[in-house]
């Protein structure tokens, strides 16, 4: 049994590389602690324009303030993607009302005309809903979007060096269209959403890859590694990211790597909270092999956890229209005759 950790680890991504661009082996050491034993960890030193971070979160307070009639505008159940606005209080994470409401989007292609029967994951290719009244949202999102794509891209080649594997080993299942997907999230204080009580998104584990998430100054991200009963708390550090990894990543390494449950408690009553994940994530139609492990890494792995409620599968789409499905039923319903 590892030590019980009380706190998220905090990595410097300037210092990945040496100067003739090799991953520096302290920095593979601390990446490779982070994701096996946490899942989690905080990441600074990553680039991007001056401020972009804080300019976003402020482009989404503004936004969030208009009026609800704008947002309403871009309904999700109008998307057979899942994307747009989803109303405060109808999102669902362990069958109870999440207190946020948000925008989720994702690379902006044409819906696909004929989709097989069997591979009803590939209706998730489509456009996007913005408001066409405040255009600077769509324009900070993709750029965003864009930067934490490279940023994930890069992380990924580092995941790989740290399982002893070349730096592009999981390069494949991301070339050509990745289904990358972002989400603009406005919580609310306690009490704002009486059936959500104090629930901001309920426990759960990401589906994806690699997740990154932007939050605000307010706090209310917890985590709980394997093997440990202690939630940690994730102390918001202003323009950080917040790195975890999905489930498709502990399944392919057998859970060597972890995707680890974390929830958000509900900010205080009359508190707002703003935060912006982001889902590194492989094509729609991606597979995702089994991971040769080197032995003394396969001999930690603790395999993966066959829960009924959450059967973890191996192709991407699959797995991301499997977590859409339960969140929001009522798309589920209209678009999947789920
Ligand atoms: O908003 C946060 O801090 C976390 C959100 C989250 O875990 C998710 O949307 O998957
Ligand atoms: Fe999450």
């Amino acid at each position: 049994m590892t030590k019980v950790r009380t706190s998220v680890p905090v990595l410097d991504l300037s210092t990945a590389r040496s100067s003739d661009g090799s991953f520096n082996p302290e920095f593979i050491d601390a990446l490779r602690d982070a994701t096996h034993n946490i899942g989690f960890f905080q990441v600074v030193g990553y680039g991007g324009s001056d401020n972009q971070a804080g300019e976003l979160l402020d482009t989404l307070r503004e936004f969030f303030a208009r009026p609800v009639g704008e947002r309403l505008l871009l309904d999700n159940r109008n998307s057979p993607q899942f994307r747009g606005y989803t109303r405060l209080g109808k999102e669902v994470t362990q069958g109870r009302a999440d207190a946020r409401e948000q925008i989720d989007y994702g690379p902006a292609r044409p819906a696909l005309e004929n989709v097989p029967e069997d591979q009803p994951h590939l209706k998730l290719q489509g456009p996007n809903q913005w408001p066409s009244a405040f255009p600077q949202l769509e324009e900070k999102a993709m750029d965003w979007a864009a930067l934490m794509s490279s940023i994930g891209d890069e992380l990924l080649s580092a995941i790989a060096v740290s399982l002893e594997l070349p730096a592009d080993y999981f390069a494949e299942p991301f070339s050509g269209t990745p289904a990358w997907m972002g989400k603009l999230v406005h919580y609310v204080g306690t009490g704002a959403v009486p059936e959500a009580g104090s629930q901001g998104v309920g426990a759960h584990a990401d589906y994806g890859f690699v997740t990154l998430l932007l939050q605000d100054e307010v706090g209310g991200l917890e985590v709980k590694p394997y093997g440990q009963d202690e939630w940690i708390d994730v102390d918001p550090i202003p323009g950080a990211l917040v790195v975890n990894l999905g489930e498709m990543l502990e399944v392919a390494t057998n859970g060597y790597l972890m995707a680890t449950i974390h929830r958000v408690t509900a900010p205080p009553a009359g508190v707002d909270r703003y935060s912006v994940p982001f889902f590194w994530s492989p094509r729609l139609d991606a597979t995702i092999d089994p991971v040769p492990l080197p032995e003394h890494l396969a001999a930690q792995a603790r395999g993966v956890s066959d829960d009924p409620h959450n059967p973890m599968l191996s192709n991407y789409g699959s797995n991301m229209l499997k977590g859409f499905l339960r969140a929001h039923p009522e798309v589920a319903k209209k678009w999947y005759d789920r």
